[in-house]
């Protein structure tokens, strides 16, 4: 780089353990070059996502855009091939980027280990730091370690281990500890930035590249932004422009408008879409919560099965096999059981919901748990045998319409005292892990994170708006679980769980989400300052 920006850029944390091996000058640099690059087109794309907003709650509709009707009857393009160690992925376990779990993904036999520091990650500046030292270390195979306690973590000597695809944080996220120019770089470029100064090259001599899944976006133009970063990161950093690969997560309704945009955007670096179940149903109720047709009932009921699930995933298969594109599954919310009966039941459940996605034509599915990837394995092996994946099977047979993507009503109802409760209960609980720096937790024998915990708050939002649950209610079980709360976690403050949660949940007008009130409040530290 000819000049330099770290100047520019500014830590606004204490030094931790081995921050200085990430955190060096020319890594803050090539950070700083992003931002100075990127920051405003995301911030204009940020107020975009508002102004989509209030149209659709106005009653604007939601259709396949006329501008892009060119490029979904355009049948010549396809996107990028599989990159090395990306042909066969019908595995993938994810999870916070922690070494424990780390040593345990790279050798659960899984085919990707999908690094989070998305919904799985609560973002504390530690957290962050730690979790690209852990990458690092994993790429240099020098991960090993040993408890306190003498239990060994060591990588396997397979010569198939997990590759590693990393999801940095959405682009609503700031980084509150990294200043460019006196303000908060966009949390996204922080975790990808990093990721890919540090081991951009590494991966590729590894005989990898640079991969990544890419949260959270709302439409092409969020796509294309992704882009032109990796552009710009390969160009900076003299890497082959079409190294990166990156999966998109189609997890917002607007974007399930959009996916072949998307692909079409990102053709040169795409490694196809996954169906993020979770934020999906999320996003449906945030933008369209308003509405009675849109009331849904206790999450449990809202299975993958629904007529407008059901959509959206038939409508991601063709989309990306017409493309050349992976379909990837997405993530079924029961994990392992210590007792054995009761595993049988999470196994079959697992079983159900990988065959399922095999079934409909996706190419590889995610787990959240070492003890599930020999059942998702199976069922895909099952359809896939000896064959890395079933693009081929372009599913022009499926035919989805606005109105089926929107098809709500099929399943709207009110929720029942124990959904109500559940919500409740499981939010608190959440938002007690994240607050404590853990951001993926077992709740009830489900895997819960900050996805799951949106859908729980967004629930009870939205049926006190419609007055299905009247506020009083609301109120007499906050008391009793968050008195719950304090004594099964003594440690938890309690007081600002019930704040987050009353602002969060049970306020008139709805928070978009709720990681950034929690972050700004609760994780920013800023014991010492230096430059
Ligand atoms: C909506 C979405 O975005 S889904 C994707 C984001 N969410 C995630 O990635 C969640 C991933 N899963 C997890 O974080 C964990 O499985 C949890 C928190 C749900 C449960 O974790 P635990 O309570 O530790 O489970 P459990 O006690 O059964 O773990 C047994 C062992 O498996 C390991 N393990 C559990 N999950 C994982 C994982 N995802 N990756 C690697 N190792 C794991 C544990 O570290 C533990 O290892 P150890 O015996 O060496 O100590
Ligand atoms: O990120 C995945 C989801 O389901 O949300
Ligand atoms: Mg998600």
């Amino acid at each position: 780089m000819s000049t330099t920006l770290a100047q520019n850029v500014r830590v606004l944390a204490a030094p931790g353990t081995r921050h200085d091996e990430i955190l060096t000058p020319a890594a803050l640099d090539f950070v700083g070059r992003l931002a100075a690059e990127f920051g405003e087109r995301r911030e204009g794309l940020l107020k975009e996502r508002r102004r989509q907003a209030i149209r659709l709650a106005a009653g604007s509709p939601l259709d396949f855009p006329m501008v892009t009707a060119a490029v979904r009857a355009d049948r010549g393009w396809r996107v990028a091939p599989p990159a090395p160690g990306l042909a066969d992925r019908r595995v993938e376990i994810t999870g916070p980027p922690e070494r424990r779990m780390a040593v345990n993904a790279l050798n659960s036999g899984a085919s990707v280990w999908m690094a989070d520091f998305e919904d799985a990650t609560a973002p504390t500046w530690d957290n962050l730091v730690s979790g690209q030292l852990v990458l690092l270390d994993a790429i240099e195979r020098r991960i090993d370690f040993r408890t306190e306690e003498g239990k060994e973590y060591r990588l396997g000597d397979s010569d198939r281990p997990a590759t590693i695809m990393v999801r940095p944080r959405g682009w609503h996220l700031d980084e509150e500890h990294l200043e460019y120019d006196g303000r908060p770089v966009p949390a996204a470029l922080v975790d990808f930035g990093l990721y890919f100064f540090h081991c951009a090259q590494r991966q590729i001599d590894a005989g990898y590249g640079p991969y990544f899944y890419l949260p959270k976006l709302e439409n092409r133009y969020e796509a294309r932004l992704w882009n032109d970063v990796f552009v710009l990161a390969q160009e900076l950093l003299g890497i082959p422009r079409g190294t990166v690969r990156a999966t998109v997560l189609i997890e917002t309704i607007t974007a399930a408008f959009e996916m072949e945009e998307i692909l079409h955007e990102l053709r040169e670096h795409s490694a196809g879409l996954n169906a993020g179940r979770w934020d999906y149903l999320f996003s449906v109720i945030k933008t369209f919560g308003h509405r009675t047709d849109f009331l849904l009932p206790d999450r449990a009921k809202v299975t993958m099965t629904a007529p407008f699930m059901r959509a959206y995933t038939e409508l991601l298969v063709r989309t990306c096999h017409r493309r050349g594109a992976h379909a990837i599954g997405g993530m079924t919310a029961q994990v392992p059981a210590k007792d054995p009966a009761a595993n049988e039941a999470v196994l079959a459940a697992v079983r159900l919901d990988k065959e399922r996605e095999a079934e409909d034509g996706f190419d590889g599915s995610w787990v959240a748990h070492p003890g599930l990837v020999q059942v998702c394995r199976t069922a895909f092996d099952g359809v896939l045998g000896d064959r890395p994946d079933q693009r081929d099977r372009t599913r022009e047979d499926v035919d989805v319409t606005p109105a089926d993507l929107l098809s709500v009503r099929r399943i709207s109802g009110p929720p029942s005292p124990e959904g109500v409760r559940t919500n409740i209960s499981v939010a608190l609980r959440y938002y007690a892990a994240w607050l404590r720096g853990q951001g993926a937790v077992a709740l009830d024998g489900l895997m819960e994170d900050a996805a799951t915990a949106e859908i729980a708050r967004v629930q009870i939002w939205q049926w006190l708006r419609h007055r299905v649950v009247d506020r009083r209610t609301v109120e007499q079980i906050l008391d009793d679980e968050i008195a719950a709360l304090g004594a099964d976690y003594p440690w938890a403050p309690v007081d600002d769980i019930r704040g987050l949660f009353e602002r969060t949940a049970m306020t008139g007008e709805l928070p978009l989400f709720f990681t950034p009130d929690a972050y700004s409040r609760h994780l920013v530290r800023r014991p010492e300052v230096r430059a």
